[in-house]
C-alpha cells in the first residue's frame, strides 16, 4: 500500500496547475448515458474515482476512450442497467448511474452505498425525487432497483440541500415527459458545470445556479464537447499548504470565482492573495492567524475545505472555532492532527483548535479524502519526518498530489 513520506519545514515556491474538478467530472461521465450519440470532454482528472466511474461505465457498455484529460463517450450500445456492490462501496458517486439509466432505458439497478468515514449519508432524496417521477422503487438485498416506463416531470422539494441528488435528478428530469420543478436545490458549482454540458447536450434547463432548476424534458440528447471546470477544492488546498507552510506559489488554470469564502478566510489568516479569472497567486510569510468558520452549501464555506484550514489553524496564532454542519462525523483527521502535535478538542459538530508553536512529524494514517489532504498539509508544516499512511483514500481525489508539490519545492515522496 502506497504511503507519503513528508519532510516538513520547507517554504513552497514556484508554479502549479490545477485539474479539473473530480465532482463535475463524475456526474458529467455519467451524462454519457443520456445520448446514443458522442459526449467529447477535455479537463477531465487524472483520478482513482474517475478511473473508477469510467469502468463501472464500461460494464455497462458505455464506449470510453481515453487520452490523458480528453475522454469521449459513446452510449449508442449500453446493454447493463447495473451498478454493482464492488463498484459502489469504492465510490459513492456510483449512485449518480441512476437518474440516467432510468430516464432513458426505463430500468436501473444500483446497490445502495451505505455509510462512510464522514457520515452515514443516505440516498433517501434520491429515491424520493425520482418516486415523485412516477418510478417504481423496490429496495432489496442492498439493491435499489427503479422502473419506470418514462418518467413524469414533476415538482419535487428535497428535505435538505443534497449535490449529487441534485444532479441525479437533473438528470432524470432532461428526458421525462414534461416540466420538472427543483426545489432546494444545490447551487455548487460542480452543479453548474452539469446543467451546462445538458444544455449543449440539448436539454432545455432554467435556472441554472439557483437553487430552482426548472426543466422541460426533451425526447432525446445529443452529443457535445465540454471542458471540466477547474477544481476549486484543489485549489484551496494547494493555498491552504502555503498559507501553513509559507511560500509564494502561483496556480494556474484554476477559476476564481468559485473560492470567495475561502479567499476571505486565508486573508483573514494574514496570506497574500492577487488573482485574475484563471489564476492565483498566494504569498504567505508570517504565521497565520487563526480563523473560525462553519461549513455550509454553497456559497457558503465547502465541507470539502474544512480539514485542510483545520490543518493550517493548528499552527496558528490563536485558538479557531471549526464548525461542520453538513456530515456528523467529519472530524477524523483530528486524532491523526493531534498526532503532529495540534492541540484540538471536540465538542459535537464542533471543533476548538488552539494553535501550537509547532507541529513535530510522526507516522500518521488517512481515514478519508479531505482528511489525507488535511495530513499533507500539517506534515509540511511541521518539523522532521511524517509518513502517511492509507493515502488511497488522497488518489480517489487529487490528481498526483506529491509531483505537484515536489515542484514548488515540498520534500515529499510517494512510497511503497
Ligand atoms: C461526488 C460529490 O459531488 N461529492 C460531494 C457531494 O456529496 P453528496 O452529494 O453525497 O452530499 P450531499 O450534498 O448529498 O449531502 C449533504 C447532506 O445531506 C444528507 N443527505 C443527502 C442526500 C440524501 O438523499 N439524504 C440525506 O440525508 C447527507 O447525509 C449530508 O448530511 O456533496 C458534499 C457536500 O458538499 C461534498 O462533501 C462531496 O464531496
Ligand atoms: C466527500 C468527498 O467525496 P465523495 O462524495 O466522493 O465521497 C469529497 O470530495 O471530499
Amino acid at each position: 500500500m502506497d504511503k507519503l513520506l513528508i519532510q516538513g519545514g520547507h517554504r513552497l515556491s514556484g508554479d502549479i496547475d490545477i485539474s479539473g474538478a473530480k465532482n463535475a467530472a463524475l456526474p458529467i461521465l455519467c451524462a454519457g448515458l443520456l445520448t446514443a450519440d458522442s459526449v467529447q470532454l477535455s479537463n477531465v482528472p487524472r483520478l482513482q474515482d474517475v478511473a473508477t466511474m469510467l469502468k463501472l461505465l464500461r460494464q455497462m457498455g458505455l464506449q470510453v476512450e481515453q487520452d490523458g484529460e480528453h475522454v469521449t463517450l459513446n452510449g449508442s450500445a449500453i446493454d447493463k442497467l447495473e451498478a454493482p456492490y464492488e463498484m459502489v462501496k469504492t465510490m459513492r458517486a456510483s449512485i449518480l448511474v441512476l437518474g440516467p439509466l432510468l430516464t432513458r432505458f426505463g430500468e436501473a439497478r444500483v446497490s445502495l452505498p451505505g455509510g462512510c468515514a464522514i457520515g452515514s449519508r443516505p440516498v433517501d432524496q434520491h429515491i424520493k425525487g425520482l418516486q415523485a417521477m412516477g418510478a417504481e422503487i423496490t429496495i432489496e438485498a442492498g439493491y435499489i432497483h427503479a422502473k419506470a416506463k418514462r418518467l413524469k416531470g414533476a415538482r419535487i422539494v428535497t428535505d435538505m440541500i443534497t449535490v449529487t441528488g441534485t444532479e441525479n435528478l437533473l438528470m432524470a428530469a432532461v428526458l421525462a415527459d414534461g416540466e420538472t420543478i427543483l426545489e432546494n436545490a444545490a447551487r455548487e458549482p460542480e452543479v453548474t458545470d452539469l446543467a451546462n454540458l445538458l444544455v449543449a447536450m440539448g436539454a432545455q434547463i432554467a435556472g441554472i445556479g439557483t437553487d430552482r432548476l426548472v426543466i422541460q424534458g426533451v425526447e432525446r440528447l445529443h452529443g457535445a464537447s465540454h471542458a471540466v471546470i477547474p477544481d476549486r477544492i484543489e485549489t484551496a488546498t494547494f493555498l491552504c499548504a502555503v498559507a501553513a507552510a509559507g511560500g509564494d506559489v502561483t496556480l494556474h488554470k484554476a477559476r476564481t470565482d468559485t473560492l470567495d469564502v475561502a479567499f476571505d478566510k486565508l486573508r483573514e489568516a494574514g496570506a497574500i492573495l492577487t488573482s485574475a479569472d484563471d489564476w492565483i497567486r498566494v504569498q504567505m510569510s508570517s504565521r497565520p492567524k487563526a480563523v473560525s468558520f462553519r461549513t455550509t452549501e454553497y456559497p457558503g464555506f465547502p465541507t470539502d475545505m474544512q480539514a485542510q484550514f483545520m490543518a493550517m489553524n493548528c499552527i496558528a496564532e490563536g485558538s479557531s472555532r471549526v464548525i461542520e454542519t453538513i456530515f456528523e462525523n467529519r472530524f477524523m483527521h483530528v486524532q491523526e492532527m493531534n498526532r503532529l502535535g495540534a492541540a484540538i478538542t471536540i465538542e459535537g459538530h464542533t471543533a476548538i483548535v488552539d494553535g501550537v508553536d509547532k507541529l513535530v512529524g510522526a507516522p500518521v494514517m488517512a481515514t478519508d479524502l479531505r482528511a489525507s489532504a488535511s495530513l499533507v498539509i500539517a506534515a509540511l508544516a511541521a518539523e522532521g519526518e511524517t509518513l502517511i499512511d492509507r493515502i488511497y483514500h488522497l488518489d480517489r481525489g487529487y490528481d498526483r498530489m506529491e509531483v505537484k508539490l515536489s515542484a514548488v519545492g515540498a520534500h515529499i515522496q510517494r512510497v511503497k
